[in-house]
């Protein structure tokens, strides 16, 4: 068994992911994190940067009250200005420049994709996480190629917090967890069920094994 070299995250639980503009976000954030949800990232590929500005502003509010840290997807500079974190992609800025513009107490997630050798590339580079999948087919990003389960037990080995993410539900996770996620991200599967709140309990319980509620 590994330990973690150095994280900011403690635990383990679910990262739920916000998925463009709804007339309803704030709400559906709050419910997510009501649910219990450990991470939240504010996903929005959109363009509309003043929309994307004063959502994500007030979406790190809410997860201050919950006290859940806030992660911008792809963008550093927004990240910087409503106090978050950001998670990076291939497409996205280095680790290094994230960094240099964050400071070292923000959390800077990266995808790996299905990727070990990226992963052992990253963690060098100062990744707080490493982000693998999609583990099934996801249908929030229909393209996104699967990843073997096995890599995030290998991954394990390079101490950081693992993340699992793509076409996760509550009846496909369990075998995540056991090979080795510590977070599973999940946006469909919570932010399109009918009562997120709900949807987000449900995950969560997966974690918190023999808890009655
Ligand atoms: C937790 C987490 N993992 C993976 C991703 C995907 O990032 P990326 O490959 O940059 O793709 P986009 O999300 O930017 O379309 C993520 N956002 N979060
Ligand atoms: C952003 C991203 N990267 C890989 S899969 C994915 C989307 C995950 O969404 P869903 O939980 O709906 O499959
Ligand atoms: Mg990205």
């Amino acid at each position: 068994m590994s330990t973690l070299i150095r994280s900011k995250l403690s635990g383990k639980g679910i990262y739920a992911i916000t998925n463009g503009p709804r007339d309803d976000l704030f709400a559906a954030v709050e419910a997510a994190l009501a649910g219990g949800a450990r991470l939240l990232q504010y996903r929005d590929k959109t363009a509309d940067a003043e929309r994307r500005r004063s959502e994500a502003d007030e979406i790190s509010r809410i997860c201050a009250r919950y006290n859940v840290p806030f992660i911008v997807n792809d963008d550093v500079a927004l990240a910087r200005d409503t106090g978050g974190g950001v998670h990076l992609g291939r497409e996205d800025v280095s680790i290094a420049e994230a960094r240099a513009a964050l400071g070292p107490d923000a959390i800077i997630g990266v995808s790996c994709y299905g990727s070990i050798e990226r992963a052992r590339q990253l963690q060098g580079e100062g990744a707080d996480y490493l982000a693998f999948g999609a583990m099934y087919p996801s249908p929030t990003k229909p393209h996104a190629p699967v990843a073997p389960h096995d890599v995030l037990t290998q991954a394990k080995a390079l101490g950081l917090p693992i993340v699992a993410i793509g076409g996760i539900t509550v009846d496909n996770a369990r075998v995540l967890i056991d090979a080795g996620a510590d977070y599973l991200a999940v946006v469909s599967a919570i932010f399109a069920a009918p009562d997120i709140q709900t949807a987000t309990r449900r995950f969560a319980d997966l974690f918190e094994p023999g808890i009655i509620r």
